[in-house]
């Protein structure tokens, strides 16, 4: 449904849904040019840096003392794929249904914060308000392929963001299904573990002791009886104190390869035992876990079998923020949500943004993505925010930049 009255925020918004950033070809050149168009509209000054080998587009609202700590809203401006076939509508049409429902890939995930934010800065320009503290925007590629290589990670370790001297990031949360709204202080350390075993060869026919497969059998259901254990802590932990999933270390085993293929339509050498086999883990650790602890252990888990190991993805440390009454930026925070009537909900994220790599850096961050009842749909198909719950959402950033910006 095409509302010719449509709020124009809404309409912004979807116009920036339909712009394809989603892997695993991302029109990066589109969504800067989007932006860059939107930063002169409303007199924001801007930037796009491109050192890090893909646009960054950098906005900035100069606090009346630029030698404060400044306030950083960071979102990503990649999508996940979508399969076409799986969803109701085409997800990058931004489709609006009679209730006010957008589908689109990224209206949750987060193509919502980013316009907000967006929209945050021009109103707070437009209103010709000084705010004390400087306003950094920054618009970043490849959160979704893990903010490596050319996002996040990498624009931390530059000068520019150096320069930039922030005090506290704001970045993207969840929705809630829930009347309340829930605010990330710390994420899980995502650690990719690729385990390879060698062993005997042989004829199938007999039994070969020492195979690859069985030494890989043996650490694997090691693993999953940690797993187990982390299940049952979550499922009783619901019962007792209110454990969430960031909480409790997830473990999950999604690669397994082994087999001599004879061709190249999945025919395999049934008789003959592998020399190799070899398995993957998508682990996710709680920051309150020791990082080191726990890399022992795996190594205890494959040095038993004498199996070797690498990462696909590691973080050696997982800063959290504190949520306690010297964290001045979390009082101001949550003084903002409480006149606002927004009752906040803390947890650990499950998975991973970008603000790993700013709280690695000792910076404070919130992930919180102004939305509430409405189902958890980011990467999911048929992804959709309401209008009315992202036009609040504006509102509820209204409520608490400006507030953070001129912290003392
Ligand atoms: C290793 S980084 C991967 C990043 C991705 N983020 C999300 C939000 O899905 C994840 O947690 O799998
Ligand atoms: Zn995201
Ligand atoms: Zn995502």
């Amino acid at each position: 449904m095409n509302n010719i009255q449509e709020n124009e925020n809404v309409t912004v918004f979807r116009e920036f849904l339909k712009i394809r950033t989603d892997h695993p070809t991302p029109d990066y050149e589109c969504s800067t040019k989007f932006l860059v168009e939107k930063a002169k509209e409303y007199n924001i000054p801007y930037e796009v840096y491109r050192e890090t080998g893909t646009p960054i587009v950098l906005m900035k609202i100069e606090g009346l003392e630029p030698n404060l700590k400044t306030v950083l809203l960071n979102s990503h401006v990649d999508v996940v794929p979508a399969v076409h076939d799986s969803w109701k509508v085409d997800p990058f049409s931004a489709w609006k249904d009679e209730n006010g429902d957008i589908y689109a890939r990224g209206t949750q995930d987060m193509k919502c914060v980013c316009m907000q934010f967006l929209e945050v800065a021009r109103r707070i320009v437009k209103s010709g308000q000084k705010l004390k503290r400087t306003l950094h925007l920054s618009f970043v590629p490849d959160e979704e392929i893990g903010g490596i290589g050319k996002g996040m990670e990498k624009f931390v370790y530059t000068e520019k963001f150096r320069e930039m001297n922030i005090g506290l990031c704001l970045d993207e949360g969840l929705a809630s299904p829930t009347n309340d709204f829930t605010v990330f202080y710390g994420e899980r350390a995502p650690w990719w573990v690729h385990i390879t075993a060698v062993g005997n060869a042989g004829h199938g026919s007999r039994f070969i002791e020492g195979t690859a497969i069985e030494k890989l059998m043996r650490t694997i259901n090691k693993m999953l009886a940690f797993r187990q254990e982390q299940f049952e802590s979550l499922h009783h932990g619901q019962h007792e104190c209110g454990k969430k999933l960031g909480d409790v270390t997830s473990l999950n085993l999604t690669v397994l390869k082994a087999g001599i293929p004879v061709d190249n339509s999945n025919n395999f050498s049934y008789n003959v035992i592998p020399t190799q086999a070899e398995a993957g883990f998508d682990i996710r650790i709680p920051p309150t876990v020791n990082l080191d602890e726990f890399l022992n252990q795996i190594k205890e888990w494959t040095a038993e079998e004498g199996l070797s190991f690498k990462f696909a993805s590691y973080i050696p440390k997982n800063e959290m923020t504190k949520l306690d009454s010297d964290n001045k930026w979390w009082e101001n925070f949550k003084e903002s949500c409480k006149k606002l009537d927004v009752n906040l909900v803390t947890e650990i994220f499950p998975a991973a943004t970008d603000s790993r790599f700013i709280r690695n850096l000792g910076i404070p961050a919130f992930g919180f993505s102004p939305i509430n009842n409405t189902p958890i749909l980011l990467h999911d198909h048929n992804e959709f925010l309401n209008e009315k719950v992202y036009l609040k959402g504006i509102e509820i950033f209204m409520g608490i930049i400006p507030n953070l910006a001129n912290m003392e």
